[in-house]
């Protein structure tokens, strides 16, 4: 089980939204899209999955990575101590996320975590969010222009610079900096201990972590997933991702 045609399953946490009045949960295409590209099988998670005993748990038993992905809407900031509410919240997706870290965390189970999921991956291991990056004058503007068509939000805008003989210099298998796309409006203020800062933006923003004393769980603040195929370094970072899922999935054969 947890195989499809050989291929690894990646379970993709999906954002609460409406259809017309009908309440839905939905994903953007381009995070599937990523993933089956790599080689893997995406299945979508309801929130569902956190309102019976054990289905969560049993779930988990079948998939060999979780996508965090991206979402418009912002983690609750009393997850993080901080005060306030969030007009664009999305309180079930907070609580499946942060239910997926912790069992993946605990089976070593491949996390990839884009944008709002590097958010949760922080969040759920003890660190802080600045709740608008906008406020601080220190930091440069991560928001997109929300005029420009698709092609333009989701261009490269600023560098990362990875952190040497960290994750994602390993898989890069470079420490040269390199430019990613930005479209956030929140950002890392304290990673907690149990993350690894793995790049930076000029101006000092942590843009990825990884979890330490776990193979594969990584997250990065801009968007791999757009046109994965064609940027290199998105390209190998969904190829990374889909290679530990799968050797997740030999491994727990095996056991
Ligand atoms: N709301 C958070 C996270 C930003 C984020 O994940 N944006 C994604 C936009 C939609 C997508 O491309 O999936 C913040 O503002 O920091």
């Amino acid at each position: 089980m947890g195989t499809i045609f050989d291929k690894p399953l990646i379970g993709v946490v999906m954002c609460q939204n409406a259809l017309g009045d009908h309440p839905a949960q939905t994903v953007h295409n381009k995070y599937l899209d990523a993933i089956v590209l790599a080689g893997g099988v995406p299945l979508p998670l309801p929130h569902q999955l956190m309102d019976a005993p054990l289905l969560l748990e049993n779930s988990m038993t079948l998939l060999d990575g979780i996508l965090l992905t991206g979402s418009p809407s912002n983690i609750e900031p009393w997850h993080y101590g901080a005060e306030g509410k969030e007009t664009h919240a999305d309180p079930s997706r907070d609580r499946l996320a942060f239910a997926l870290i912790t069992h993946a965390a605990g089976k070593k189970i491949p996390i990839f975590g884009i944008c709002r999921g590097l958010q949760e991956l922080v969040v759920a291991n003890g660190g802080a969010l600045h709740r608008q990056l906008s406020e601080t004058p220190a930091f440069q503007e991560h928001r997109e222009d929300e005029a420009l068509p698709l092609a333009e939000r989701y261009a490269p805008v600023h560098n990362v610079q990875p952190e040497p003989e960290g994750l994602l210099c390993q898989l890069l298998g470079s420490a040269a900096a390199f430019a990613v796309n930005s479209l956030h409006a929140q950002g890392i203020r304290e990673p907690g201990p149990q993350l690894r800062i793995e790049a930076r933006a000029p101006d000092g923003l942590i843009e990825a972590v990884s979890l330490r004393q776990h193979p594969f769980a990584l997250a990065v603040q801009w968007h791999p997933e757009w046109q994965s195929g064609e940027d290199p370094v998105s390209r190998r970072l969904f190829t990374a991702f889909i290679h530990a899922a799968a050797a997740y999935h030999k491994e727990k054969s095996h056991e």
